[in-house]
């Protein structure tokens, strides 16, 4: 174990000190493009004005002839793209041929533009303690004043088997995302979809005693929910951020609409974007809805204090929902700060 006493110490001579906390600038859709294809390339200045952060993918997805291409196209659009834009990348998994390299070009020739690097295919805190180092020792050569963040995807049963010790394996970790489709694999779920749920996972009511050819209620569930509850709880006890992941049926926006709800209300700050129709989507989802903000104010405002018990609209309120209020109001507000249409809405 490290001592507790160099958590914050950089893991180089000459890189940037690690932050203490991860920044809250709003990250509800990471959109994903590939840097390799010119058509989606040339339409990342236009997104970069509507997603909260893009993302120049370099793993799956982009085909192994192009990988080249892909990270070549990478540090050209980091070098090209507006300064107020937000930039990630993801990179190749460690196993692979490509991510030093791929780690390299996004330190040395762009580290200046790219905040965060997602890391694929995390299984445990050692992946996290390799990449660590790697770009401590890049950051100290590019001569980089501020720390590029690790976000971790979860797509393996041994990664979710430790999670918690992958949010908590450096001050460098930004966040979490599911990688439904590998972890998927690696479960061995019988699913071929990216995302979402399934119409063969569900509940049914009890026969009818009464009637037992009477047909039966029944409801598809979320397969996700315990992945996501204990990926939650792994963020937010480590002071990280959750994301739910891709929802790969894009011509279903409706499906999309309610797994990326599912995940917001679970408690995570965003989601990816795999086509432009899904930022629109992630945006509605992971902005508050503008009556829960009004109804949070009006619970902060009737209890200054956040103390005691009250009745507010025939609902009991107190410290705690005081404090589910706080979650609400501050969320919104930061949304508001960027984004007049928001700060209308929600009167701040
Ligand atoms: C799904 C696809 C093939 C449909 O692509 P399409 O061309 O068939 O769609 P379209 O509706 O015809 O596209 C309309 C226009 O939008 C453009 N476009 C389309 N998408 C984008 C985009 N993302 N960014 C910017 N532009 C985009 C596209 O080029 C086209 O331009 P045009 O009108 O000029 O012809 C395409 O959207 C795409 O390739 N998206 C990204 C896919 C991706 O990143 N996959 C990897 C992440 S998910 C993953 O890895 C799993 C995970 C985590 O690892 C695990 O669960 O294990
Ligand atoms: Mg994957």
């Amino acid at each position: 174990m490290r001592n507790p006493r160099d958590f914050l110490k950089p893991l180089a001579n000459g890189a940037p000190a690690p932050l203490l906390d991860v920044p809250a600038t709003p990250s509800r859709m990471i959109h994903f493009f590939d840097p390799s294809n010119e058509k989606m390339a040339a339409k990342v200045p236009d997104i970069a004005q509507k997603a909260d952060v893009v993302l120049g993918n370099l793993e799956d997805g982009v085909p192994a002839d192009r990988k080249e291409a892909a990270r070549a196209g990478l540090v050209s659009i980091a070098n090209s793209l507006d300064p107020s834009a937000t930039l990630w990348t993801r990179v190749n998994s460690l196993e692979s041929p490509w991510v030093l390299d791929d780690i390299t070009a996004a330190v040395l020739e762009a580290g200046d533009k790219i905040d965060v690097i997602m890391l694929p295919k995390v299984e445990g805190p050692w992946d996290i303690h390799y990449a660590d180092r790697l770009i401590a020792q890049l950051e100290a050569k590019a001569g980089l004043d501020r720390p590029i963040l690790i976000h971790a995807i979860l797509e393996t049963a041994l990664g979710m088997a430790n999670v918690e010790e992958i949010a908590s394996a450096s001050p460098r970790m930004q966040g979490i995302s599911l990688g439904p489709a590998d972890l998927a694999a690696s479960r061995r779920m019988k699913t071929t979809r990216v995302g979402g749920g399934h119409p063969g996972y569900r509940v049914i009511d009890d026969p009818d005693p009464a009637n037992p050819e009477a047909p039966r209620a029944t409801a598809q569930q979320d397969p996700w929910h315990y992945t996501l509850a204990r990926m939650v709880d792994a963020c937010t006890a480590t002071g990280i951020l959750p994301y739910y992941g891709p929802y790969g049926d894009i011509k279903d926006v409706d499906g999309c609409e309610a797994q990326f709800r599912a995940a917001f209300l679970l408690g995570c700050v965003g989601t990816w974007s795999l086509h432009p129709v899904q930022i629109g989507i992630a945006k509605k989802v992971f902005s508050p809805d503008p009556d829960e903000v009004a109804f949070a104010k009006k619970v902060i405002e009737a209890i200054p204090d956040g103390r005691g018990v009250h009745m507010i609209d025939g609902k009991m309120q107190d410290d705690a929902t005081w404090k589910q209020a706080q979650v609400m109001v501050t969320l919104a507000r930061s949304l508001a700060e960027r984004d007049p249409e928001l700060a209308e809405a929600y009167g701040l």
